[in-house]
């Protein structure tokens, strides 16, 4: 199959000998410029399971209100939209409730789509749903995960051809991880692994890149040796406080040119933020985030355009 872009639909376009051709047309080089097209996944279905700490907590103390996370979403579309971002969708699946979390059943990469492979038996068949997708999108896919666990919130694009690589056991585990690292080792990147916590789910929840050179991080739960390693890279750390971590407060999305979408309870990030200069859409996506995860969860950056 040929697309519009003339880039051929492939379900292994990975060069197994590394040096893979870079796409035309979708992808990007980084997590932080113009964002022009974004994945995400329907609340439709969404229903509030225990699948992490953090998410069986709220649902033994006050479960999600799912009309009211319906009605966040649809303001975070919008925030998108307000920004000229293209909004591209999954098909809602009533067998998928935590497709909204468009981030975890694929990665995009510069050289097409890694289909992921969840963890949780709820979340397996999304990996089914996106293969579907990106061949209707016309997005070829780079290769898929064989050998372990891997979701998409533990591949962490931080520079050109840089990626931190969450491993935390219960999601991504060892040897998903390696698996990945692997491939990029053979592409040429620096490639690096983050053993967390799995209280933490996925390495999204304590680093994200706001611009060049320029990342979020708690500082409180990630390790000193990853900040360090950050900061030997010439990154400036906005340090993001574990509470509002822990409500997905360091979980929001860098739409280039200095935009981001964040959490309105994400009060310190968010003056941080606006101090540097920043556009803020500030979204309030507490009720979602009852579910466990945040705006970064829910976006797939599908395509950037270099700055
Ligand atoms: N990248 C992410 O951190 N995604 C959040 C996933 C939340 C979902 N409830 C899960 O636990 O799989």
């Amino acid at each position: 199959m040929t697309t519009t872009f003339n880039e051929p639909f492939s379900l292994q376009r990975r060069n197994l000998k590394g040096k893979t051709e870079r796409l035309k047309h979708w992808g990007f080089a980084n997590e932080t410029d113009k964002l022009t097209d974004v994945l995400l996944g329907s609340p439709a279905y969404l229903r509030h399971l225990a699948t992490s700490s953090l998410s069986r907590k709220h649902l033994r103390e006050n479960p999600c209100n799912i009309q009211t996370a319906q009605a966040q979403h649809k303001e975070l579309v919008s925030a998108y939209e307000h920004f000229g971002v293209r909004v591209h969708w999954h098909e809602p699946t009533p067998e998928l409730p935590m497709q909204v979390y468009s981030r975890d059943s694929a990665v995009m990469t510069p050289y097409g789509m890694i289909i992921t492979a969840m963890s949780q038996p709820w979340r397996r068949g999304e990996n089914y749903a996106a293969i579907r997708t990106f061949e209707k999108l016309g997005i070829p896919i780079y290769d898929m995960v064989t050998a372990g666990t891997f979701e998409g919130g533990d591949f962490n694009v931080i520079e050109d051809g840089v990626v931190l690589i969450g491993c935390g056991g219960a999601r991504t585990n060892e040897d998903g991880a390696r698996q990945v690292k692997e491939w990029f080792d053979k592409e040429g990147w620096e490639t690096r692994l983050a053993f967390i916590d799995e209280y933490y789910v996925h390495i999204d929840l304590m680093v994200v890149p706001i611009a060049d050179k320029l990342t979020a991080v708690c500082l409180d739960c990630t390790d000193p040796a990853i900040v360090t390693w950050l900061k030997g890279k010439g990154h400036d750390i906005v340090n993001v406080p574990f509470q509002d971590t822990m409500a997905l407060g360091c979980n929001f999305m860098s739409l280039g040119n200095s935009k981001i979408i964040a959490p309105t309870a994400s009060k310190t990030l968010i003056e941080q933020l606006k101090a540097r200069g920043f556009e803020v859409a500030a979204v309030d996506t507490a009720e979602i985030s009852k579910t466990g995860g945040g705006i970064h969860c829910m976006a797939q950056a599908l395509r950037r355009e270099a700055a």
